[in-house]
């Protein structure tokens, strides 16, 4: 799928998705993923995907690993220090004016209670209301499966803001 990807080459970024169940806590539901109720999303005031909901994210600093990248953007977006950030998907994204590989990482464990700050407006959102109208469009292809605890990768390419050509192959073992 990434053949035509000098992935290493790509300039990185990262997206976190929090998990919480009922009780705050999240339990394993029959297949061992998380059988959560509510997700975190950030309405993102500004950067790449401004105005959209997303993950919690954010490009990959020189001398950085994705992991500490993680932890630090989801730290100082909604002020949440994240514990346990588990790699579940990687994507390329190709567009007219940014071209990226992204992390993607699932979380159930964490410490604080998301803040509003100036780069993110925070909100938990029913897994089975999440607002797909107002997010990049491919998250639909493989948001669903990763808050129901699967894996991904993926390769889209945008043009004009629309996607043009979408791949994705779900069930498969990102490494870190
Ligand atoms: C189909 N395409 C996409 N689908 C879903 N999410 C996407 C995405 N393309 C980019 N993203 C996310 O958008 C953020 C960009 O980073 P962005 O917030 O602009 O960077 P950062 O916080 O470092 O900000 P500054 O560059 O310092 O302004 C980052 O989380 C990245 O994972």
């Amino acid at each position: 799928m990434f053949e035509d990807d000098p992935i290493g080459d790509l300039p990185a970024a990262t997206l976190c998705h929090l998990l919480r169940g009922a009780a705050g806590n999240v339990q394993p539901d029959d297949d061992g993923g998380p059988d959560a109720d509510e997700a975190l999303l950030i309405h993102k005031k500004r950067g790449v995907g401004s105005g959209q909901w997303v993950g919690p994210g954010g490009k990959v600093e020189p001398g950085e690993t994705v992991r500490e990248c993680v932890i630090r953007e989801v730290r100082e977006e909604v002020g949440i220090d994240v514990l346990d950030p588990e790699k579940v998907g990687v994507f390329v994204y190709r567009s007219d004016d940014w071209d990226a590989v992204i992390h993607v990482f699932r979380a159930t464990e964490y410490a604080g209670t998301p803040e509003e700050t100036e780069e993110a407006d925070p909100r938990w959102f029913p897994v089975d209301d999440i607002p797909f109208d107002e997010m990049w469009q491919t998250d639909r292809e493989w948001l669903p499966n990763v808050l129901d605890g699967g894996t991904f990768r993926g390769r889209f390419v945008y043009s004009d803001g629309e996607p043009q050509e979408v791949s994705l192959e779900t069930g498969v073992t990102p490494s870190v």
